[in-house]
């Protein structure tokens, strides 16, 4: 895919089941490619596809409510007036859960997964840094998206929280296809199958 405003020129392939991990230097387009295949920006040129299904190409574009990709942004945001089981049953409709009462389970047995069940009835602003970050990793999973895309899922955390986080994160990825932005080593090497490194734009771009 091209994006030129940005610098961006590249192409990538994620086999199912597996981690693509991006690294790359700041301003390299890690996050610009994330937000082209969620949907959230339209790239000048180029395509993507998940399996069978085209999410862009020169004739196609694929609305992000409809590409049943799931997007962990750098800076994740929980909705503050819903608590964490509803925010992670949020996007559950959507996912074609029809019954209330089945999308409140499965927010639930997400939370749950991911630590802070006991947590569920608490507004975004009763949750720490590390909760609200488990709560977001739970809504993005809870609708099983057929690919993952997480922009520095672990950068923001404290760093006490960071290893189980990461724990929790490679367990709840296993078989999933995903693509993840990290600068961190120790991320790369607990998640990633496949490393790429986004080459940096030339000073000028
Ligand atoms: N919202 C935006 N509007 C315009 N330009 C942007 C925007 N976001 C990023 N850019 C530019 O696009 C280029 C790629 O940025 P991007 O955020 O994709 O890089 P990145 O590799 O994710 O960087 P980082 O590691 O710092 O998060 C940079 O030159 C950046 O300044």
């Amino acid at each position: 895919m091209v994006v030129p405003e940005r610098g961006v020129d590249v192409a990538l392939t994620v086999e199912p089941g597996q981690t693509l991990a991006l690294s790359g230097a700041n301003g390299a387009g890690k996050s610009t490619v994330l937000s082209a295949v969620a949907g959230w920006l339209r790239p000048e040129s180029g395509h993507a596809r998940l399996g069978e299904r085209a999410l862009f190409d020169e004739h196609t574009w694929i609305p992000a409510r409809r590409r049943n990709v799931g997007y962990l942004t750098q800076d994740p945001l929980l909705f503050p007036h819903l608590t964490a089981e509803a925010n992670v049953a949020f996007g559950l409709r959507r996912a074609g859960v029809v019954s209330r009462a089945q999308r409140r389970e499965v927010a639930r047995n997400w939370l749950d997964r991911l630590g802070v069940g006991h947590l569920a009835g608490r507004r975004p602003h009763q949750l720490s840094g590390g909760q609200a970050q488990r709560t977001a990793i739970a809504r993005v999973l809870a609708s099983e998206p057929d690919l993952v895309l997480l922009d520095e899922p672990l950068a923001a955390l404290d760093a006490q929280a960071v290893p189980q986080i990461r724990e929790l994160l490679a367990e709840v990825l296993t078989g999933r296809t995903t693509v993840l932005v990290s600068h961190q080593a120790a991320d790369l090497r607990a998640l990633a199958d496949v490393i790429t490194t986004i080459p940096a734009p030339p000073p000028s771009a």
